[in-house]
């Protein structure tokens, strides 16, 4: 078992990105928005840049979701972009499009695609191509789908890896976020227990060690996330992938008290 010794630097901003996936309709996205705007205004951690916030609504909210958020320091992005920029690609959202909507990053892997619309290695790997390609950070989603031990997980989630950034090739240096979600702990009242995440983060880690294609790399942990996490996971990850635990603006407000909170 791995021990929970915190990996990340001291003065690291501790990253907090929230999907909504297609759980709010567009009043109920601008309304959180909205929320959230607020509470990256009255939040100094937010304001001086010790907590950094992302948020990616569904893509018909984007527009009211940037409008709500301008001025503040809440980052915008989209929860899937094509492979294809442009062409006879019908329905498809294009990352050069995403860019020019104000997005800076943009969701890449996450399971319910994988599963749900049949997303290979093949295609997340071709998303992150696109993703990269068109200036947008990736927030690319990895993890085991069955409850497995650490160890197995870890194979299972530096293999995903690996394949994601497979023959990338990066004209300036990217950021990357890996997000950590292994499948069986999304949707759940709790997240995975810390030792198996602190296992897996530490393996993911140990494969971007280096990567001079990445002048920036973070490793959060999502899957039921929610207030109580960050201590519990005591400085392994760089910060939260958040869903249901977010989709309240006061629970996310308490979750940015503590990442503020020494020794998170
Ligand atoms: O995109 C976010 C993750 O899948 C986690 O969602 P959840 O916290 O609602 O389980």
């Amino acid at each position: 078992m791995s021990d929970l010794r915190p990996t990340t630097a001291p003065n690291r901003p501790t990253l907090l990105g929230v999907s909504l996936k297609l759980y709010l309709d567009l009043d109920r996205s601008a309304a959180w928005a909205r929320g959230v705007a607020d509470v990256a205004r009255r939040h100094p951690a937010v304001a001086d840049g010790r907590v950094r916030l992302f948020a990616l609504p569904s893509l018909p909210a984007l527009p009211a979701v940037r409008e709500a958020l301008a001025g503040t320091r809440v980052e915008l992005g989209a929860q899937d972009l094509s492979m294809h920029d442009r062409g006879a690609y019908t329905g498809e959202i294009s990352g050069a499009d995403l860019a020019a909507a104000g997005c800076r990053l943009v969701e890449v892997g996450h399971v319910e695609r994988r599963l749900g619309f049949g997303e290979d290695e093949d295609t997340v790997r071709a998303k992150l191509q696109a993703a990269v390609r068109n200036g947008l950070t990736p927030v690319l989603c990895v993890g085991e789908h069955e409850r497995v031990s650490p160890v197995d997980a870890a194979a299972a989630s530096t293999a995903q890896l690996a394949s994601a950034l497979d023959g990338l090739r990066a004209s300036e240096p990217a950021e990357l976020i890996v997000a950590y979600e292994p499948v069986w702990a999304i949707g759940m009242p709790d997240p995975a227990p810390a030792e198996h995440i602190a296992e897996v983060v530490a393996a993911l880690r140990h494969g971007l060690d280096g990567d001079r294609r990445f002048a920036s790399v973070s490793v959060l942990y999502g899957g039921s996330a929610q207030h109580g996490s960050l201590s519990a996971l005591g400085g392994i990850v760089d910060g939260l992938f958040l869903g249901r635990f977010a989709h309240d603006p006061a629970e996310l407000a308490r979750i940015v008290d503590e990442a503020t909170t020494p020794g998170n």
